[in-house]
């Protein structure tokens, strides 16, 4: 998904062969004809066409994901806490990484239309649905919500149609382990809740919008080990970023880890704006109504860390992309972090 194409920019010009078109980014010296604010109004309309054209076809293999993103393995499950209170942590990775470790990313670059087969639709499960409209208007309790009895809870916002929550689910066979996914596009929350992968007994897939005050999530405060956020914090208006952040840490355990990867300031993607299509410094309309903001390492850690959680991982990583097929050179930039809540910490 990170470095697709999206659909919007698929109709513009082709770039030049076997070249950069540009080397800076477009400013936002002139504006977008849709007003900016029909964007924010009808974000989750755009993406809700996004998936309607693309339904899960659009997306690969995320095994890569265990790779980066340890935590999401069974056996760092259950080693986890133990690791924590073994003062096995606070290590720092290198803040950049050349392009020639973590191949198994790359795979998602190769973006074609092929899916990782996760399954063939089914009749959707009604219950869940009906649990999600009831839970909008319950106070969660401490044992009543969905996976209460589970001890490993994992959360994923903006799963989009679930190419990483069902990896998890089919890697970690561990019946004690409960996964969420929730995403503001209700086609994506279809598609996920309709795939014969998806089982209620261990996965719970609601629509909610991270910018939304108002709306809780189904969990109540310090219920969770692991957040997910895959190319989704760039999706929304950079001013309600850190409220949505400052939500989500109030769920974590002690101990619990954010992790995230995100486009970062300078991406390939980024260059190919037009200044039609910048709508603030560094967010961009794509062709197809959906937007992106581009990060720099401090912003995230300034988010992260005014949330109250601590920096374990926050690097770069750039890759030079090469297709020889069409003669294309892409400079990828890509962010990804791991923030913990301090163990001493109790934010619900
Ligand atoms: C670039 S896609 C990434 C999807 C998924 N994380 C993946 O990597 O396959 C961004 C996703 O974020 C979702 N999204 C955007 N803004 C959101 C919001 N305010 N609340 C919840 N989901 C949102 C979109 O619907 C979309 O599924």
């Amino acid at each position: 998904m990170p470095g697709t194409v999206w659909s919007g920019q698929k109709s513009r010009p082709r770039r030049r062969r076997g070249k950069s078109r540009r080397t800076v980014p477009s400013g936002c010296a002139r504006r977008s004809k849709v007003r900016p604010v029909d964007y924010e109004i009808n974000a989750n309309k755009y993406w809700n066409d996004f998936y309607k054209i693309h339904e899960n076809g659009f997306f690969k293999d995320r095994h890569w994901l265990f790779t980066e993103f340890p935590e999401l393995a069974p056996s760092q499950n259950q080693n986890h806490l133990k690791d924590l209170l073994s003062e096995n942590k606070g290590s720092e990775v290198p803040v950049c990484r050349s392009s020639e470790d973590g191949s198994g990313l790359i795979i998602e670059e190769q973006h074609s239309c092929s899916s990782v087969s996760l399954g063939h639709k089914t009749q959707p499960p009604p219950v869940e649905e009906n649990v999600t409209q009831k839970l909008r208007h319950l106070e969660i309790c401490a044992d009543e919500f969905p996976g209460s009895s589970a001890t490993y809870r994992i959360l994923e916002v903006g799963c989009g149609v679930g190419n990483t929550v069902f990896p998890i689910l089919q890697t970690n066979n561990d019946p004690r382990l409960f996964v969420y996914c929730c995403d503001f596009s209700s086609t994506a929350v279809e598609l996920v809740q309709t795939n014969s992968a998806y089982d209620p007994s261990r996965c719970f897939a609601f629509v909610h919008d991270l910018c939304d005050e108002d709306k809780s999530y189904p969990v109540p405060g310090d219920s969770l080990d692991v957040i997910i956020l895959i190319f989704v914090l760039s999706a929304i208006i950079p001013d309600k970023m850190q409220k949505a952040i400052n939500r989500l840490s109030r769920l974590l355990k002690p101990g619990g880890m954010m992790l995230l990867r995100d486009y970062g300031r300078y991406d390939m993607a980024q260059l190919r704006f037009k200044k039609g299509q910048c709508l603030s410094e560094n967010f961009y309309v794509r062709g197809d109504g959906t937007r992106v903001y581009f990060f720099t390492q401090d912003e995230l850690d300034t988010l992260f860390t005014t949330a109250g959680l601590e920096k374990v991982q926050n690097l770069v990583d750039r890759r030079l992309q090469v297709n020889r097929g069409k003669q294309l050179t892409m400079y990828r930039v890509w962010i990804q972090c791991k923030y913990r809540k301090p163990l001493l910490s109790s934010t619900s």
